[in-house]
């Protein structure tokens, strides 16, 4: 049984006396107490040891407050199951030792045994649940296929992934058996971390706005909906960051429970956009977190009548940046629990 249950009754469509809230990226790099166990152990370790898992999953539901727990890990351990070397450099980012060049690589990928390397992953969901001890609902993730692909070929975090989309314009067919396997594995993980105890999945399609409204139809619109459909129960809430265009689609087309939006559009032009009748999570822009408490509070009242307090989930429009004060994460959601509408 989860005692707070304001997260999963905003994405079933149910009325709440007040929208739910949870940061995206609030398991990071802004908390101390994550900064300490950074410097102990390296990335991957800590997403693969299922003791360190739940530990950071917890650290912003005991500091912070939030009503829901992501799980710590990254969307990257889907090419690492693939086979991937990825290293985490300080200051960079991710890295991949080699990225595919050619469209014979491309065609090669299957999903081989993935799901079985991802099994740390279920491990760290139920040693999550176990402390949790449902104080909260549990949030599992994936990358999306297309964002997937953008580190897969691009090697490495990049502006405007130009590699990425030159290989996908030049190789059309490659760049989809690449992506139908991504969504493959991805269905795949999302059920199994279902299985093992989460309790809604969200995919983050951190790269979808690179594409023009025609391209985001061919690479990505295909795969979210199918992920949608075939990820069974638990709902499903789709990020495509950028894709303001495709907020109808998103919506209607395709079986998601919720769209997390960015802070690119307005409140007024997403309800309108998804017919006012989904449920929508987002779009406080993460440095606007640098403001002073008192704007932040303003800024989150103001965000939440323009939304309505139902069919809302209240978080950034991307993930929480490292140098946000914590007091400044903790007064963004103390802000949404002393919501009153008047
Ligand atoms: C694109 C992407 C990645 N990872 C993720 C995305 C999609 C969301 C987004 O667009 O921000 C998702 C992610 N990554 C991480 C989580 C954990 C849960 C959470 O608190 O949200 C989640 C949900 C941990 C992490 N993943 C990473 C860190 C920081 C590095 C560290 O702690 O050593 C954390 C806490 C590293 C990472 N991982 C990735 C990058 C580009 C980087 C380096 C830059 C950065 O730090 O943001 C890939």
């Amino acid at each position: 049984m989860i005692e707070n249950t304001l997260y999963l009754k905003a994405l079933a469509g149910q009325s709440v006396p007040r929208p739910p809230v949870w940061m995206m990226r609030q398991a990071g790099r802004y908390l101390p107490s994550y900064l300490e166990l950074q410097k102990k152990y390296d990335f991957f370790t800590r997403c693969e040891t299922p003791e360190l898992v739940a530990e950071i999953t917890c650290l912003p539901i005991d500091e912070i407050g939030p009503d829901a727990a992501i799980l710590f890990s990254d969307i990257l351990v889907i090419p690492r199951a693939l086979g991937w070397h990825i290293e985490m450099k300080p200051g960079v980012g991710p890295v991949l030792d080699n990225p595919i060049t050619s469209k014979e690589q491309a065609l090669a990928v299957t999903k081989a045994d993935a799901l079985e390397k991802l099994q740390y992953v279920m491990q760290g969901i139920r040693a999550t649940n176990e402390r949790l001890n449902g104080r909260v609902p549990l949030i599992g993730f994936s990358g999306a296929p297309w964002t997937l692909l953008c580190y897969m070929i691009e090697g490495r975090g990049s502006k405007d992934f130009a590699a990425a989309k030159a290989f996908c314009y030049e190789h059309p067919e490659a760049a989809d058996h690449l992506l139908s396997v991504l969504a493959d594995v991805i269905i795949d993980y999302l059920n199994a971390q279902i299985e093992a105890g989460v309790h809604a999945v969200q995919v983050f399609d951190s790269w979808a706005g690179l594409l023009g409204p025609d391209d985001f139809n061919l690479f990505c619109m295909p795969h979210l909906k199918r992920i949608t459909e075939e990820v069974k129960g638990a709902p499903v809430v789709l990020f495509a960051k950028g894709a303001w265009y495709a907020l109808e689609r998103l919506a209607w087309r395709t079986s998601a429970a919720a769209i997390s939006i960015d802070w690119t559009v307005s409140p007024e032009y997403a309800r309108k956009a998804t017919r006012r009748e989904a449920t929508l999570q987002g779009n406080y822009d993460p440095s606007r977190l640098l403001s002073p408490v008192p704007v932040i509070r303003n800024q989150v009242k103001r965000m939440i009548d323009r939304f309505g307090k139902d069919r809302y989930i209240v978080n950034l429009g991307h993930g929480i940046l490292p140098n946000i004060p914590v007091d400044h994460a903790r007064a963004f959601v103390d802000a949404v629990k002393s919501y009153e509408t008047s």
